[in-house]
C-alpha cells in the first residue's frame, strides 16, 4: 500500500482541516493523532499525521516532524506536505521556519514554497502580506493570540526571521498567468539563491491554477488552501464526497478554550440563545480547587436536557492578566489540562457528539480522550468537519467530535454543528 500525499500538520483543528479539503478536493484520506506506531493497513491517497508541534520548543517540533516525514516515507508518500495556520501562527522560535528547513535537509531539497491562503475562510496573500478578511493579519485579532501573537502581516519578513535559508515572493502579478509563469519564476528565485517562496494567492482559482506547477517538489508548506490543487497532479478529479460517518448518538457538549474573536462571539451567542453554559477560570484552576470536579457535577445532569458548554474564552485583556500572573505557558496548559479533564469526563457521562473549540485545546482533548485516528465526514463550515472516532473512555468508546479552530465558523457555529449532526442521525433512522 503506497500514500500519495503524506501530511504533517502542526496542530490538531489544523489536520482536520487540511483532511477536510483533501476529501472535499476528492482524495481517501486518513487522519492519524501523533505518528502512527504501526504501518498503514488501510487504502488510502493521502495520510495527515496531526502533531501538537506549533508551539513547543522547536527541538522538540523538528523531531516530532522527523519522525513523522519518516513515517510517511515509509508508507511510500510521494509529496510531503507541511501544513501550519491560515493565520501563520508562530512563536518567536517558529516553528515554521526551523520545521520547514529540517524537512527540507532531510528530504535533501533546494527548493519549496510557503503560503498560508485560505480563500475560503477569507485568508490572502498579496505582496507577500497576510490579509484576514479585509484587514492585515496584525489588525486581525491575531496581535492578541494568548500563545502566538502575530504582529507582523509581511510573510517573507517573519519567515525569513525564522530561517536560514533565503525567503523571496513569487507575486501575484506571476501568480495570475498561472503554473508555467510560476514554474519559471521558480527557476528563476533558485538562481538567484532563494530556497523558500512565498506565494501570493487570492481566489481558489489562484491556488488551482498553480497546483501544476508544484507537481514536483518534494515539499510544500502551506495553509490548507493549497490542497485544492493538488489532486489533478495525482489524477483525481474534485469530488465533494466526504465518507459517510456512523449514525451520531448520545448526548451534546462544547468545551471551548479558544480565545479568538470569533470563538468569543460563538461562545456569546450560544449563552445568549439559553443553553446550559460553565465557565472555567484558569485562576481557580491554578489556586487548586476541584474546578473540573465541580463543573463536571454540575453539567452532567443537564446532558439530558440539550448542548452543555463549558469556556474558558475570554476577551484579551483578561486572558493577557491571567498570564501576567500565571505566565504564559502555564495559563495555557493549566487550562487545556482542565478543559481535557472536562472533555474526558463529559464522554465517560454519556456525551457522544462533542464540540472543541481552539487547537491547542483540541490537542489536549484528543489526548485525553485516547483518540489515535479520524474518519473525517462533511463539513459544517469551511476548514471544520464532523469526524468519528474510537476512544479509549470505559463505556462510550466511539464519539463523533468536531474540532473547531479558533477563528472559523460563523457565530451560530455550534448550533448549526448540532443541527448538522441531527439530519445525519435521521437520515440514518
Ligand atoms: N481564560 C484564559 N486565560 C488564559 N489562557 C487561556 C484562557 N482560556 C484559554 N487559554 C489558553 O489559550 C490558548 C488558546 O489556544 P487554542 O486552543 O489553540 O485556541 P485558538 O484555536 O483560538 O488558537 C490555550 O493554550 C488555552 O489553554
Ligand atoms: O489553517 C488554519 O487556520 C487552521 O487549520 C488552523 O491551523 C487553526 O489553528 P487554531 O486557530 O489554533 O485552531
Amino acid at each position: 500500500m503506497s500514500i500519495k500525499l503524506g501530511c504533517i500538520a502542526d496542530d490538531f483543528t489544523g489536520a482536520t482541516d487540511l483532511a477536510n479539503n483533501l476529501v472535499q478536493a476528492g482524495l481517501r484520506v486518513l487522519q492519524a493523532i501523533g505518528v502512527p506506531s504501526r504501518p498503514l493497513s488501510t487504502d488510502v491517497d493521502a495520510v495527515v499525521i496531526a502533531l501538537k508541534s506549533r508551539t513547543t520548543p522547536s527541538g522538540e517540533a523538528i523531531a516530532d516532524s522527523l519522525a513523522a516525514l519518516q513515517w510517511l516515507q515509509a508508507q511510500g508518500a510521494r509529496q510531503i506536505y507541511f501544513k501550519y495556520c491560515s493565520t501563520f501562527d508562530s512563536t518567536e522560535e517558529g516553528n515554521i521556519g526551523p520545521v520547514t528547513e529540517a524537512l527540507m535537509d532531510a528530504l535533501d531539497t533546494d527548493f519549496t514554497i510557503a503560503t498560508p491562503a485560505f480563500p475560503d475562510n477569507k485568508r490572502t496573500v498579496f505582496n507577500g502580506y497576510l490579509f484576514v478578511g479585509d484587514v492585515l493579519l496584525h489588525e486581525s485579532g491575531m496581535q492578541n493570540h494568548p500563545l502566538t501573537p502575530m504582529t507582523d502581516p509581511n510573510l517573507v519578513r517573519v519567515m525569513q526571521s525564522q530561517c536560514k535559508r533565503k525567503v523571496g515572493l513569487i507575486d501575484y502579478s506571476v501568480v495570475r498567468q498561472g503554473a508555467p509563469a510560476v514554474q519559471q519564476h521558480m527557476n528563476l528565485l533558485r538562481s538567484e539563491g532563494v530556497n523558500i517562496a512565498i506565494v501570493d494567492a487570492l481566489s481558489n482559482q489562484d491556488l488551482i491554477n498553480i497546483g501544476p506547477a508544484l507537481k514536483h517538489l518534494p515539499l510544500l508548506t502551506a495553509g490548507s488552501g493549497v490542497a485544492i490543487g493538488l489532486p489533478q497532479n495525482f489524477g483525481i478529479a474534485p469530488s465533494s464526497q466526504a465518507s459517510a460517518l456512523p449514525a451520531p448518538r448520545g448526548a451534546r457538549a462544547i468545551v471551548s478554550g479558544s480565545c479568538s474573536i470569533a470563538t468569543n462571539a460563538q461562545v456569546a451567542a450560544f449563552i445568549k440563545a439559553g443553553h446550559a453554559a460553565f465557565a472555567l477560570d484558569p485562576e481557580e484552576v491554578a489556586a487548586g480547587s476541584d474546578v473540573v470536579g465541580r463543573i463536571l457535577a454540575q453539567a452532567l445532569p443537564l446532558l439530558q436536557n440539550g448542548p452543555v458548554l463549558v469556556y474558558s474564552t475570554a476577551a484579551s485583556a483578561a486572558v493577557k492578566a491571567v498570564q501576567a500572573r500565571l505566565g504564559v505557558a502555564e495559563a495555557g496548559a493549566m487550562t487545556e489540562n482542565a478543559i481535557a479533564s472536562i472533555a474526558r469526563g463529559l464522554v465517560e457521562g454519556g456525551v457522544g457528539q462533542l464540540i472543541v473549540a481552539g487547537g491547542e485545546t483540541s490537542g489536549a482533548c484528543v489526548q485525553a480522550l485516547g483518540i489515535s485516528q479520524l474518519q473525517i465526514g462533511s463539513q459544517i463550515d469551511p476548514g471544520v468537519p464532523w469526524c468519528h472516532a474510537h476512544t479509549t473512555v470505559h463505556g462510550n468508546d466511539s464519539i463523533h467530535i468536531a474540532l473547531k479552530s479558533g477563528n472559523f465558523g460563523t457565530e451560530d457555529f455550534f448550533e448549526k454543528a448540532f443541527d448538522a449532526a441531527r439530519v445525519q442521525e435521521s437520515s440514518h433512522a
